[in-house]
């Protein structure tokens, strides 16, 4: 028996939710990491606020910043995937080509990488507004808001869509958890 699996860790992978802003990204995640912690899985959450106030420190909302960050989130990603982590990654990540990049680099690594389209129409995200930032785009205090004035290119072949307004948080983490179960990572 390997090692890994006598620790019972198991083999890691990166889980990418790409979504608008208050699509429900953050709060899917942090509910699959409970239910993965709870059955004794290494797991993390990139949080990309977090990841901002630290790693991509600087950083900004114009296309070629967003490519930097989620290339940066991309790469710590994939190290943390390649030591048995289930890296959980709610970041927007809003151009495929980006996206593909950080897929290209999980598999020239041989690491598992998963694309989940957390897909909640930009009405609803708007009516949730978590941080004030469709209310300050639509009162011309911020532009370039990702899905209102700035691009969002939704993944045309995801490993998963979630319809984040169609069900609730507990189903959402549970469709995840049966997609990593089938994907022979748990
Ligand atoms: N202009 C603009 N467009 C989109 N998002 C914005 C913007 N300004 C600030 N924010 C807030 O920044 C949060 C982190 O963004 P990300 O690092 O996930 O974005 S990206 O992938 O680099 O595009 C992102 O977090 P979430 O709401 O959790 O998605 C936003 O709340
Ligand atoms: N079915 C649902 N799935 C996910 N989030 C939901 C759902 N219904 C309501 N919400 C709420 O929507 C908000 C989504 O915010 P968040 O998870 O921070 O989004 P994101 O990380 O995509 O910006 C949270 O306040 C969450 O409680």
């Amino acid at each position: 028996m390997e090692e890994r699996e006598m620790s019972g860790t198991g083999r890691g992978a990166t889980v990418w939710l790409t979504g608008l802003p208050s699509a429900g990204k953050t709060t899917i995640a942090r509910a699959l990491e409970k239910r993965l912690r709870e059955q004794g899985r290494r797991t993390e959450v990139l949080d990309g606020d977090e990841i901002r106030e630290f790693l991509s420190a600087g950083l900004g909302f114009s296309r070629q910043d967003r490519d930097t960050n989620v290339r940066r989130i991309g790469f710590v990603a994939e190290l943390l995937a390649s030591h048995g982590v289930i890296v959980l990654v709610p970041v927007i990540a809003p151009y495929a080509a980006s996206r593909e990049a950080v897929r290209e680099r999980h598999a020239k690594n041989g690491t598992g990488y998963l694309e989940v389209h957390v897909a909640t129409p930009v009405e609803v995200c708007s009516r949730r507004d978590v941080k004030g930032l469709y209310a300050k785009q639509a009162a011309g205090e911020l532009t370039g808001l990702t899905g209102v004035d700035d691009p969002y290119e939704a993944p045309a072949e995801p490993d998963l869509r979630i319809a984040a307004h169609e069900q609730g948080v507990e189903e959402s983490a549970a469709a995840l958890h049966a997609l990593l179960t089938g994907r022979g990572l748990l």
